[in-house]
């Protein structure tokens, strides 16, 4: 079977994503992160266009990579100069990067409204600007820009475009759905006519129509040898294709030995890391990486996937680094339960558990992010829930004065094996206060609970009609350094609501060591 290279954007292109930006430094990291995951070729950037960029080439010609080539990116000459005498080729020529990427025209209404050249002329460019970095010693990469719109205006002056980069030396010609405005079929008519003239032709897609993957995947199955794309799919507009999902398909789907298995089991983690230092959340339901690509909720679902994972699923999560998880709401059915309760070794009439989540979650409570409360209602099912404390009661105060600070005090009252603790506490909400006093108190037999970190809380009014006297939902995460668990509380009060998802927190953090599902 053909190999087909895998080549990175997310550098260029990506960065042409609003909000998309990197330091040197952190470009630096993700080309070694993609190097790991198995990737061919890295687009690095513009190295022409700015500082940053020509600084990154620099740091980059002192890195050692195991598999990856660099490619350096620009334009064909300008209009009515030499190559030799080209300031953009000249940058390309003199970095260090094997591989230089040249995008050029192809479509009439880009040569009359922004090259303004004739045919001829666009055609000399391309070719002489090829031919050039061929003869520096550059593998050469073509892009041509607005392929597919240039490709339905004009399909001869079009294939002469590519020709022209192919007859000059180019490696790889690539077609690039520059708007994204092809749909697969049309990607699949241009590409199997390409594939007549053109030996090594690759594919760049956008995203404009959600059409980039299946446009790659299209021209890969007419003969395309390179795949370009971004890290989760950012990019400029939509997006680019994302590199992810085009690597999960052609590995999993269409029998591309693209990456090894270990290599594969990389790609969430990849995936994660470009995120991470873009500072953006991932994509809960982003196809293979997704937290919740393999999350079962509806019951019937998961009494399929107790039974053979492969009911419910494309493929084992595993193998891109993933997980399967079950998630438990009103939609769950005995299966989920049992499941659950399996994995923490507990006996439960698993149909009475199901009825409670519905009757729970009719009130107000979703379990679905409450795995830890969730955990507790198991344990009181299977009879091995111990509470942490008997509560006698709380108070909260919340003082705003003269100067307009406003002073939280809380004072809880609890028993713990006979024993009587009162405590008070000042903190920057009540939540907070409630959290101290009743740590302060716990602490003194628990100590480790002082190590939990509430890192996250979420309110919700579940009957806006009702005003003051509507239903609050309280969402709480607590952190222990390793894993994360969260809690629920629900009350008319918000904080009764959050005294209760503060005490499931608590409770659960003192349960034993279990597996997870
Ligand atoms: C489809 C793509 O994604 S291509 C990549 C797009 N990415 C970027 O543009 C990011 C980096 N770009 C930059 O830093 C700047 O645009 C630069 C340094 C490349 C060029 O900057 P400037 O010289 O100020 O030109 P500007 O950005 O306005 O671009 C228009 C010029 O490029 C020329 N041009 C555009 N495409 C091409 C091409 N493929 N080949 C030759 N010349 C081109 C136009 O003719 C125009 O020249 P003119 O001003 O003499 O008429
Ligand atoms: C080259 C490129 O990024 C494009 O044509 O979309």
């Amino acid at each position: 079977m053909t190999t087909i290279q895998l080549y990175d954007a997310t550098l260029r292109d990506g960065m042409q994503g609003e909000g998309m930006s990197l330091t040197a430094d952190e470009k630096v990291r993700v080309v070694h992160k993609l190097d790991e995951l198995g990737v061919d070729l890295v687009e690095a950037g513009f190295p022409s266009s700015n500082p940053k960029e020509a600084e990154l080439f620099d740091l980059l010609a002192r890195e050692r990579f195991a598999h990856v080539d660099i490619a350096a990116f620009g334009m064909t000459r300008r209009r009515g100069v030499t190559a030799d005498a080209d300031e953009g080729l000249a940058v390309l020529a003199a970095s260090f990067a094997p591989v230089c990427t040249i995008v050029g025209k192809t479509w009439a209404l880009h040569l009359e409204k922004v090259v303004r050249v004739s045919a001829e002329e666009n055609l000399a460019m391309i070719g002489e600007s090829v031919a050039f970095l061929v003869a520096q010693g550059k593998r050469v990469v073509y892009d041509a820009e607005h392929f597919f719109d240039a490709y339905r205006a004009d399909r001869d002056y079009a294939l002469r475009c590519v020709a022209a980069a192919q007859g000059a030396g180019a490696e790889t010609v690539v077609l690039c759905d520059t708007n994204g405005s092809s749909l697969p079929s049309q990607i699949a008519t241009a590409a199997a006519d390409v594939a007549r003239v053109v030996e090594r032709f690759g594919i760049h897609c956008h995203d404009d129509l959600e059409c980039g993957v299946a446009n790659t995947l299209a021209a890969v199955e007419q003969g395309a040898v390179q795949v370009q794309g971004t890290m989760n799919g950012i990019g400029e507009r939509t997006g680019n294709a994302n590199l992810i999902s085009i690597i999960g398909n052609l590995q999993t789907k269409m029998g591309h030995a693209v990456l090894s298995a270990e290599q594969l089991g990389r790609l969430t983690e990849t995936a994660h890391f470009v995120d991470e230092l873009l500072n953006r959340v991932p994509d809960p339901q982003q196809p293979y990486v997704g937290r919740v690509a393999f999350a079962h909720k509806g019951g019937m679902h998961v009494a399929g996937v107790r039974a053979d994972a492969s009911t419910f699923e494309h493929m084992e999560p595993e193998a891109v680094g993933n997980e399967r998880s079950l998630l438990v709401s009103e939609l769950a059915g005995r299966a989920t339960a049992a499941e659950k309760a399996d994995a923490l070794g507990l006996e439960v009439d698993a149909a009475r558990v199901i009825d409670r989540v519905k009757e729970l979650e009719h009130r107000g409570y979703q379990f679905e992010a409450a795995d830890g409360s969730f955990e507790l209602l198991l344990r009181k099912e299977a009879g091995v829930y111990e509470p942490l404390f008997r509560l006698e009661s709380w108070r909260c105060i919340v003082e705003q004065r003269a100067d307009g600070k406003v002073e939280t005090e809380a004072t809880i009252k609890i028993w713990v094996d006979g024993e009587r603790y009162v405590r008070t506490a000042e903190g920057n909400g009540p939540v907070n206060a409630l959290d101290r006093a009743l740590r302060d108190a716990l602490t003194e037999i628990h100590p480790h609970l002082r190590d939990l970190e509430l890192v996250n809380f979420k309110v919700r009014i579940l009957d806006e009609t009702k005003g003051t006297g509507a239903v609050t939902r309280v969402l709480l995460d607590t952190s222990d350094g390793h894993d994360v668990w969260g809690s629920i509380g629900v009350n008319e009060n918000v904080i009764a609501a959050s005294w209760e998802a503060l005490v499931d927190s608590l409770e659960r953090a003192m349960q034993p060591a279990r597996v997870r599902s």
